[in-house]
């Protein structure tokens, strides 16, 4: 159960007894409770299969047995869902790292180098200037700037990219050492010259070339074209040369331009700047290719000829960094001998910025982004992310025991670059090895490298490292190490959820298989963790049965509850209160709100009913053929009008997009039959307060959630309420469902 190895493994001191440690772990103080109430939790639910067990033996008449049958289904995927989250809460655990005492014993010339990848697919959904504040945050590291690289993959092949990193590249040598002075924390030029600090002289004149720079790109933006005015030499026209007629994102020839080079270019002090290396993969209307899983494998390949550092941390665009020490927190574990051989990488957790204080969206992600990766991290560790995560290179080229064999010398982990980065051959080899056909007949993307097959590459990639031997870690340290943007408008969210529940199903559709037949070196705890995300969308199957049957049937009167003079009543009662008080206590014992907690509630109910119910449906239909889909990149711009709303915490809806039909119509639903009940127990009516009382305390809380669906729907004038053609959609279909109820239920 991971728990007789974790004092030998990470209770450690680095290999080196007598010195302190690196880095420290200690067990999350509720493990015990947890698996007490795990065990009563577990044999309520137990109780309550053999009560639906029995209801269906009863059942008389066809309406009875199908709610019956409906209400077991229900519960028992939610009782799968929970067996597989208790394995999250068994052996949770929270890991100190001590940097000061890394730098006492490790010098900084043995530092490992690091190739940083940053991912932009699109330059109108992805700034490129925010790209370049994301890049110029990292390379403003507190580390031998000497042995950074930044890497940035361009998948929108944007000649404005380009055109953004190439004054950058310039702005570097004014900006890195500035930060090294003044010891700026978040090291994005953006926030600095937004916040109040920034007046000294030096500030106001690095202020001048920084937003001149910001102008000279936004200028080209807008005009749609690099002008001649923005190329200052040869190097660069010829890059640009590239962007011919008939080049488009979809159909180009791989871009490769290293805009810095650590052994030439030095920064205003005379210090040496990071490498900086702008690459925009081959693009082929006829080959597939892999949205970011293979944006991420050009850049290994590439970067493992041109630097080959053993540490590759990859990053998305919209995540900058907070912290600048945080590569020496990943050394605290990746210089500990102890733990060396087996680690593949190191997560930091995603955390945002900008979210407002009641968190309208819910995408705080408290579980999956902070308290779940702990859970798992006193396992075998964190699942990737896909943004701020050390990898081992080593560990993207095959299983831990065995050595790597690559079909060129210059591709294996081990290859130790001797030649410049801008040489001829190391830059042809760069083309060859970005091109569109490189991969054809390969492993790159089934035993090496990111994986493919999912638009949840990350969860896949880690999970396949996993199976494979590879140990991870979840570094969490108080102070953010990145910071990232999320969405502020409820179909982004939605969207990117759809697009997560489709990658999951995906990944549990290749790889529950290694979990069935033991073909994995994980243990059965973490199988579980794994299992609930792969699973995690079939969520939407028992919500949209209780969002909607217990209403239907107490609009007709019939009970699919027990009475509340019945003792199952208090089954439900108890398993209902567990449920949400240990949610609502893990919660607040993590530092969050009653009003984030109540929005996190809202949004799963609503997340479960639109994106990963349609997800689900997708991925049936690419089973069978009958669908493709693609990677939908989040847009990263936002409009002021819906930044204020989001401020004020009012939802937004606005667009006609048909993932807000089913909350909607769950939201009449209910509200409907809420009424009418209210209206009979009024009226005298024992039998409603008496026998379908449960009926109406859940429609009372879906109406409660649904709140903001109303407000858009019948109070509201901005541009951000409810679009009229949803609401009669969702009408229309709310009278065809009590239609067909009544002839079921008669
Ligand atoms: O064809 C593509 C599509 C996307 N991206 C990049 O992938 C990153 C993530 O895309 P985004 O639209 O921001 O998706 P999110 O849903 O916010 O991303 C989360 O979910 C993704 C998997 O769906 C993970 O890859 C991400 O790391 C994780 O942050 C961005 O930097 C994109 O530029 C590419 O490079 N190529
Ligand atoms: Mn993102």
């Amino acid at each position: 159960m991971g728990s007789p190895s974790l004092k030998d493994q990470y209770y450690t001191t680095s290999g080196h007894f007598n010195s302190p440690p690196f880095h420290t772990v200690e067990r999350l103080p509720w493990t015990g409770l947890n698996r007490v109430f795990a065990a009563i939790y577990g044999c309520a639910i137990l109780a309550l299969l053999y009560h639906h067990a029995q209801t269906l033996a009863n059942s008389t008449t066809l309406a009875s047995f199908s709610i019956t049958l409906s209400l077991l289904i229900s519960d028992l995927v939610l009782t799968f869902m929970w067996v597989y989250a208790q394995a999250f809460r068994m052996c949770p655990i929270r890991r100190k790292q001590y940097p000061e005492n890394l730098k006492r014993l490790v010098k900084e010339e043995d530092f490992p180098a690091l190739d940083v990848f940053i991912c932009t697919a699109d330059p109108y959904k992805e700034p490129p200037m925010g790209v370049v504040n994301t890049a110029l945050s990292l390379m403003a590291y507190d580390y031998p700037t000497e042995k950074i690289s930044v890497y940035v993959s361009d998948d929108g092949g944007s000649a404005f990219t380009l055109l953004a990193f190439m004054e950058a590249a310039k702005f570097a040598g004014h900006w890195l050492p500035f930060c090294r002075k003044k010891n700026i924390m978040d090291r994005r030029p953006d926030a600095y010259f937004s916040s109040p600090q920034s007046s000294s002289s030096d500030a106001d004149e690095i202020k001048e070339i920084y937003e001149s720079m910001k102008g000279r790109v936004e200028n080209a933006m807008n005009r749609g074209e690099v002008d001649e005015i923005y190329v200052n030499n040869d190097e660069e026209r010829e890059a640009f040369n590239k962007w011919e007629a008939g080049f488009t994102p979809q159909d180009h020839p791989t871009v490769i331009q290293v805009l810095l080079d650590s052994r030439h270019n030095k920064d205003i002090t005379g210090h040496f700047l990071p490498n900086l290396i702008y690459v925009s993969r081959q693009k082929s209307k006829t080959s597939p290719h892999h949205f970011k899983a293979g944006a991420l494998n050009v850049l290994l390949r590439v970067s493992t000829i041109m630097t080959n550092a053993p540490i590759i941390l990859t990053q998305d665009c919209d995540m900058y960094s907070n912290d600048p020490g945080t590569p020496l927190r990943m050394l605290c574990y990746a210089c500990d001998p102890a733990i060396q051989s087996t680690l593949g990488f190191v997560q930091f957790p995603q955390r945002f910025q900008g979210i407002n204080k009641y968190d309208t969206y819910g995408c705080e992600f408290k579980h999956l982004a902070r308290l779940h990766p702990r859970g798992v991290d006193g396992l075998r560790g964190s699942f990737y992310c896909g943004t701020g995560t050390f990898f081992r290179r080593r560990a993207l080229f095959g299983v831990p025991s065995t050595s790597v064999k690559t079909n060129i010398l210059e591709l294996s982990p081990d290859y130790v670059v001797k030649k410049h980065i801008k040489s001829q051959d190391v830059l042809e080899l760069a083309h060859k090895v970005a091109s569109c056909n490189y991969e054809n007949q390969t492993e790159w993307g089934s035993k090496m490298g990111f994986r493919y097959g999912t638009l949840a590459e990350d969860y896949y990639t880690g999970y396949q490292l996993h199976c494979e031997g590879w140990r991870s870690i979840f570094g969490d340290p108080e102070r953010a190490a990145f910071l990232g943007e999320i969405p502020i408008n409820l179909v982004d969210v939605l969207n990117q959820c759809k697009r997560w529940a489709v990658g999951l199903l995906e990944v549990g559709s290749y790889g529950y298989s290694r979990i069935i037949f033991g073909t994995h070196s994980m243990g059965s705890l973490m199988c579980l963790c794994y299992s609930h995300y792969m699973f995690w969308p079939m969520l939407s199957i028992p919500t949209t049965i209780y969002a909607f049957l217990p209403a239907l049937a107490l609009f007709n009167g019939v009970s699919v509850f027990p009475k509340i003079s019945e003792p199952w009543f208090f089954l439900y009662l108890f398993l209902v209160t567990g449920a949400y008080g240990q949610d609502f206590l893990e919660y607040v014992v993590d530092g969050s709100t009653f009003s984030k907690w109540w929005n996190a509630q809202r949004m799963w109910m609503i997340r479960n009913l639109s994106s990963f119910s349609f997800g689900t449906v997708e991925c049936l239909l690419k089973s069978i053929g009958l669908s493709t889909y693609g990677f939908t990149v989040t847009s990263k711009v936002v409009d002021d009008e819906q930044k204020k709303r989001y401020s004020r915490g009012v939802f937004e809806f606005g667009v006609s997009s048909p993932l807000f039909v089913p909350p909607t119509t769950a939201a009449i639903i209910n509200l409907v039959s809420f009424i009418w009940g209210a209206i009979s127990i009024y009226n005298g009516d024992r039998d409603v307060g008496e026998r379908l009382l449960m009926q109406m305390l859940l429609a009372g809380c879906i109406v409660m959630k649904c709140f903001p669906i109303y407000e858009a729907i019948a109070l509201r004038s901005d541009s951000g309420k409810m679009p009229a053609k949803i609401t009669i959609f969702a009408i229309f279909l709310t009278g065809a469902l009590y239609a067909i109820a009544s002839i079921i239920f008669k």
